[in-house]
């Protein structure tokens, strides 16, 4: 499926985008494991999300829904997921395949996960050798990458584990293999990075202490169900926030986004680049902050990214680059090279897409150099990457010329109802099939 994008498009009026990716893949793994039935609300509906229910499902986990954002899970407590009848496929999931790896190492079966073509790429090396040093029995494909083997009935020893690098889903896997671990289990982060896993686990009465960068959990406890509502995703949100204030005369308002401060990096870096950003109405959701955000149109100027933010804003990256490129002058981002390892190589992939576009795009090892300039309009390719679609579609907002965008069925992955919502605010865009694209 295809993109198919005019320009003059707008970008006016209320939203609510669909619910928090993170915090859905951990409501349900954390659900499934506890004592009680855990009801979820405003959960994620696409694919990644999906991808994680499902395994818990062919694990004996019995889960309703999701159906408008509800999910009923009936925990079968700690101990009690069953083997799988088969391999669990993820998808383009790498959230599910690391912290699933976690929580998994201590199981008594073997469990082997395998992904799509972009997952099946990806770094996995970064959870086994922690998970072996706890004891865990850890199969890789060639050179670390997926099919993920745990092998059953390993006894798991505690951790006192320095993250190589900032990943909330390799501090997440420890935490969560700690949870079965024999004493106690410790992770220490070289940046904050997103902390979901850590609230989430207070939320179901699990004692986490976090000191700076230290978290701290102790293992053989139990967890006790509870609620979770969870927010509309701030990294889908992004794409909005970017396209408002790119989009001359946009006047946009989007409702109950999380603003949790491991994520708002995206709000950080657009301010300090002129952005006319107003964050109202916060408050507190289960254990979550939340905010009504409105996002106008501003002129905005290149800047040097602090790297303080870079893991505060790691998805919303590729849009960030578009908001460069819409920039007057120079951006500059450093510290990055985290950005090769998702979906794509978001700063090839993105270089690649605007240089197509017409605009000076210059990838470096550990990010990229864009001169702010004029979008004209070009056929770009997603390569497998959600995010990477969405971001070339809010180009269009200030393109000369029609973009077309191939391979964006993974946009479901992340944001099902992108191109209706889209279409919805204002920006000119179809979706199309790749046989009618020549
Ligand atoms: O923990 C999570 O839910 C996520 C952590 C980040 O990955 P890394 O830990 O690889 O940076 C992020 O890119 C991903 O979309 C979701
Ligand atoms: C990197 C992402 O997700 P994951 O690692 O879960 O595939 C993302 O959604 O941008």
């Amino acid at each position: 499926m295809e993109f198919l994008l005019q320009p003059g498009g707008q970008m006016r009026g209320t939203a609510r985008v669909p619910g928090d990716k993170s915090i859905s893949h951990r409501s349900i793994m954390l659900g499934a494991i506890a004592d009680g039935i855990t009801t979820v609300d405003g959960f994620l509906e696409g694919e990644d999300a999906l991808s994680t229910l499902k395994a818990f499902q062919a694990m004996g986990v019995q889960i309703e829904g999701p159906e408008n954002g509800r999910v009923v899970i009936h925990g079968v407590g700690r101990d009690g997921l069953k083997a799988p009848a088969g391999d669990l496929y993820v998808g383009n999931s790498g959230t599910s395949m690391r912290l699933l790896a976690g929580l998994l190492a201590g199981q008594n079966f073997d469990v082997t996960m395998t992904g799509d073509v972009s997952l099946s790429k990806r770094p996995m090396e970064r959870v086994a050798a922690p998970l072996r040093a706890m004891g865990a029995v850890v199969e890789t494909g060639e050179g670390g990458r997926p099919p993920l083997t745990l092998r059953g009935g390993s006894k798991l020893q505690g951790i006192d584990y320095v993250l190589p690098m900032a990943s909330a889903q390799v501090k997440s896997c420890v935490l969560l293999a700690g949870l079965y671990a024999e004493g106690q289990t410790r992770t220490t982060e070289p940046a904050p990075t997103r902390d979901h896993s850590e609230r989430m686990l207070r939320g179901f009465g699990y004692d986490v202490h976090v000191a700076g960068p230290v978290a701290t959990l102790q293992g053989g406890g139990r967890l006790s169900a509870v609620h979770i509502d969870v927010p509309a995703d701030i990294s889908s949100a992004a794409f909005f926030m970017v396209a408002a204030s790119i989009c001359p005369n946009a006047d946009l308002t989007l409702e109950h986004v999380g603003i949790n401060p491991t994520r708002v990096g995206v709000i950080n870096i657009l301010r300090a680049m002129g952005g006319d950003i107003t964050v109202f109405n916060e408050r507190e959701v289960g254990g979550e902050p939340v905010a009504d955000i409105r996002i106008r149109h501003a002129k905005l100027k290149g800047i040097n990214i602090p790297e303080d933010q870079v893991p505060l804003a790691i998805d919303e990256f590729p849009v960030l680059f578009v908001a460069a490129a819409c920039a007057e002058g120079r951006t500059v981002l450093t510290g990055a090279e985290e950005l090769r390892v998702k979906e794509s190589d978001r700063i090839q992939v993105m270089a690649d897409g605007l240089q197509a576009m017409g605009i000076s795009a210059v990838p470096t090892e550990d990010g990229i150099v864009i001169e702010g300039g004029q979008i004209t309009g070009a056929t770009v390719n997603s390569h497998h990457d959600h995010r990477i679609a969405m971001s070339f579609a809010v180009a269009s907002l200030r393109a000369t010329k029609t973009i077309r965008i191939q391979d964006c069925d993974n946009v479901a992955t992340s944001f099902p109802n992108f191109v209706e919502l889209a279409a919805s605010l204002g920006m000119q865009i179809e979706q199309v099939d790749a046989e009618s694209a020549s």
